[in-house]
């Protein structure tokens, strides 16, 4: 059985860009908050880590869990609460480059496997028109860094590098490969 250990939506339809449909969805239960001056890197290797381990699955079940986080220098942006912390995190990400950092994990029994995915993305500078205009769709609830590539902020990222599914939320390269060294047939 493969198990998609998230609840994100995104995370599902990437994973049918490969033609892939879990078997079952068991979002993880897992306690969010960065610890005092952890790196966004470690902060998003670590909570991908403990969403693996909180899924619960068979010996030979085969299950996928990963974080996003948006990090803007040592500075980890995390869902905004509301939207005047959404505004603010905008107001910062604004003009500049930020990474994005998708870390993706594997498991089958005692078996893990890790992956990490660092894009970078730069969001033009936004009138107040623009911003005011864009908390008012309600897109960034639900969004590391207050916005998403997928959606009418799109029409803000002036500029990325990196992997554009991993910005989304699954680094489907990095994917495919764990998935097939699992022991999932992706191609047949
Ligand atoms: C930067 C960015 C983030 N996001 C989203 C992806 C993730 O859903 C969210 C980051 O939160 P995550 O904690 O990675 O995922 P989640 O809470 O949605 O789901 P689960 O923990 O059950 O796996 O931000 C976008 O959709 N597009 C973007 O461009």
């Amino acid at each position: 059985m493969f198990i998609l250990g998230s609840g994100s939506p995104r995370r599902l339809e990437l994973l049918a860009q490969l033609g892939i449909v879990p078997d079952d969805v068991r979002p993880p239960d897992v306690d969010e908050t960065p610890r005092h001056a952890e790196l966004p890197r470690a902060y998003c290797e670590r909570i991908t880590a403990s969403k693996l381990t909180a899924v619960e699955a068979a010996p030979d079940d085969i299950v996928l869990c990963a974080d996003t986080t948006v990090a803007l220098g040592r500075r980890i942006l995390g869902k905004p609460a509301d939207a005047a912390e959404a505004r603010a995190f905008l107001e910062s990400l604004m003009g500049r480059r930020h990474r994005v950092i998708t870390a993706i994990a594997v498991r089958r029994g005692d078996q893990a496997w890790h992956r990490t995915s660092m894009s970078s993305v730069k969001l033009k500078r936004l009138s107040e028109k623009e911003i005011s205009g864009y908390l008012a769709t309600g897109d960034w609830q639900g969004k590391a860094g207050a916005y998403a590539i997928q959606g009418p902020a799109a029409a803000f990222v002036s500029w990325i590098e990196g992997s554009h599914s991993a910005i989304v939320g699954l680094p489907l390269h990095e994917t495919a490969n764990l998935l097939q060294a699992a022991g999932m047939e992706i191609w047949r």
